[in-house]
């Protein structure tokens, strides 16, 4: 009987410490050995000469919006996605299904569209929404990865934002539950009353979008929500900091002892407020993209260490929603997470210098770890085989006939990236090759370690 199911024979293995040249063996879907020319046979070989191997990227914040608006995305297509950029675990937000999950009812709903259709491992958010804090110990129960608050308007009307009173309470049941909250930091005061001036006068422009959303009603709100964490103590993530100031406080915070960490995402390291302005609708996010300065400083902020991981904020929807002029109206939210890895390996490795364990940490490592992913997050032995074959010195430009979302918009079309996903493996079985998806949906429900309270 051979000894492994798989070798991916030769390629070099981005490890935690740096890279190597060496064959990966794969029993049960599962890494049995790193090594040099590793013996005792396989069933299946891959040649990944010249390859480089990095550990699947795992995705905290993508918005698949099943059930209820797959017309939007679905698990199935975003999931596709997943796989072909590289990305092996998908971590999908509360909002933008219908229903929301802030239950045991519509997590159930969420589970089984995700079980049926997803082509990659998948973990869930539950929601903190006012009036349903006493629900959270349920989605607990069930696996949810933790909780995600809005604290600016949500755009959509079935998934309210926390008002400061549920945000607070919303934590301390977090903490009692021993998983992490997650917070979309604006100031909701701020970020409202400059839309409604903007649109009352008719000033509807990117730039009077981008205009209403400055940084200082980032700033306070991540103040805000790690005054309330620290008082809670609970775990708190800010999600899609878009600015080096919002990083500096959190990792001011986290030297105080108190329990934050951040991410960003790929729009805020390589598109500008210009950019927006050129590109328009697609590029609306929110916070929105930022003048260069910001860029380079959250540039600073990831080369420094700063930013504890990147994740894609992917956030479609139908065309429609994306048309007019009008950019208060226009959905906000970028599709991008068939780019993540390719634009961290183009902007960050070969233009910035960002070591490729680096690379693997902010995509990988870093994620399984602070979400207790456990098997996920890097290639070692016992630890599942999610693994990405990357040509590291192929360049691309990116074309709408090669996303796999539902609808083909994304403000990286045209880019040109570097660095090429070849191959995708989740737990040992290719999920992408040669362009293509495989046939049949294959992906798990991937539950956290929690660090306190009962399974
Ligand atoms: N409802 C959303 O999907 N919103 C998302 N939209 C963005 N980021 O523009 C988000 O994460 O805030
Ligand atoms: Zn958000
Ligand atoms: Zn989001």
């Amino acid at each position: 009987m051979a000894a492994f199911d798989l070798i991916v024979r030769g390629g070099t293995v981005v490890c935690g410490d740096g890279c190597k040249v060496a064959d990966v063996g794969v029993a049960d879907g599962v890494v049995s050995a790193v090594g040099q020319e590793l013996e005792g046979g396989a069933r299946e070989e891959i040649d990944a000469r010249g390859l480089h191997v990095f550990p699947g990227a795992i995705d905290a914040h993508v918005h698949f919006n099943e059930p209820g608006r797959t017309g939007w995305e679905g698990f199935a297509s975003g999931t596709r996605a997943l796989a072909a950029g590289g990305t092996t675990l998908g971590v999908e937000m509360p909002l933008n299904a219908h229903p929301p999950t802030t239950d045991a009812e519509s997590f159930h709903l969420k589970l089984a569209a995700a079980e049926r259709a997803a082509f990659v491992d998948f973990a869930l958010w539950g929601g903190i929404v006012p009036g349903k804090v006493d629900r959270m110990e349920e989605l607990a129960e069930r696996g949810v990865s933790g909780f995600k608050a809005f604290m600016s308007a949500t755009g959509t009307p079935d998934f309210e934002a926390a008002d400061d009173l549920t945000l607070y309470e919303g934590m301390r049941e977090a903490a009692r539950l021993g998983l992490p909250v997650l917070v979309h930091a604006e100031n909701r005061q701020i970020t409202d009353a400059l839309s409604h001036r903007a649109a009352s006068t008719l000033r509807t422009t990117m730039r009077d979008y981008l205009d209403s959303r400055p940084v200082i009603a980032e700033l306070e709100a991540i103040s805000r929500a790690i005054l309330f964490t620290s008082e809670v103590g609970c775990s708190l993530h800010i999600v899609h900091v878009s600015t080096g100031r919002g990083v500096a406080l959190v990792a001011e915070a986290r030297s105080r002892g108190i329990d934050v960490t951040c991410e960003t995402c790929p729009h805020y390291l390589l598109l500008t407020d210009e950019d927006a302005e050129r590109i328009g609708a697609a590029a609306k996010c929110a916070p929105p993209l930022r003048p260069r300065e910001e860029l380079e400083s959250l540039w600073e902020a990831v080369l420094s260490g700063d930013v504890s991981f990147v994740t894609s904020d992917h956030s479609p929807c139908p065309p429609e929603m994306k048309a007019g002029e009008d950019m208060f109206r226009v959905w906000g939210g970028i599709s991008g997470c068939q780019s993540l890895l390719a634009a961290l390996l183009t902007e960050g490795h070969h233009r910035r210098g960002l070591p490729l364990e680096r690379v693997a940490g902010l995509l990988s490592g870093a994620v399984a770890r602070r979400f207790g992913f456990a098997g996920k997050g890097g290639i070692g032995e016992g630890n599942d085989a999610d693994l990405v074959l990357v040509d590291l010195g192929e360049s691309f430009e990116l074309r709408e006939e090669d996303l796999q979302y539902r609808h083909p918009i994304s403000p990286y079309v045209g880019m040109r990236f570097r660095g090429r996903v070849v191959r995708t493996l989740v737990r040992g079985r290719t999920v992408f090759v040669d362009g293509k998806v495989a046939p049949e949906p294959a992906g798990r429900f991937v539950r956290p370690r929690r660090e306190k309270g009962e399974r």
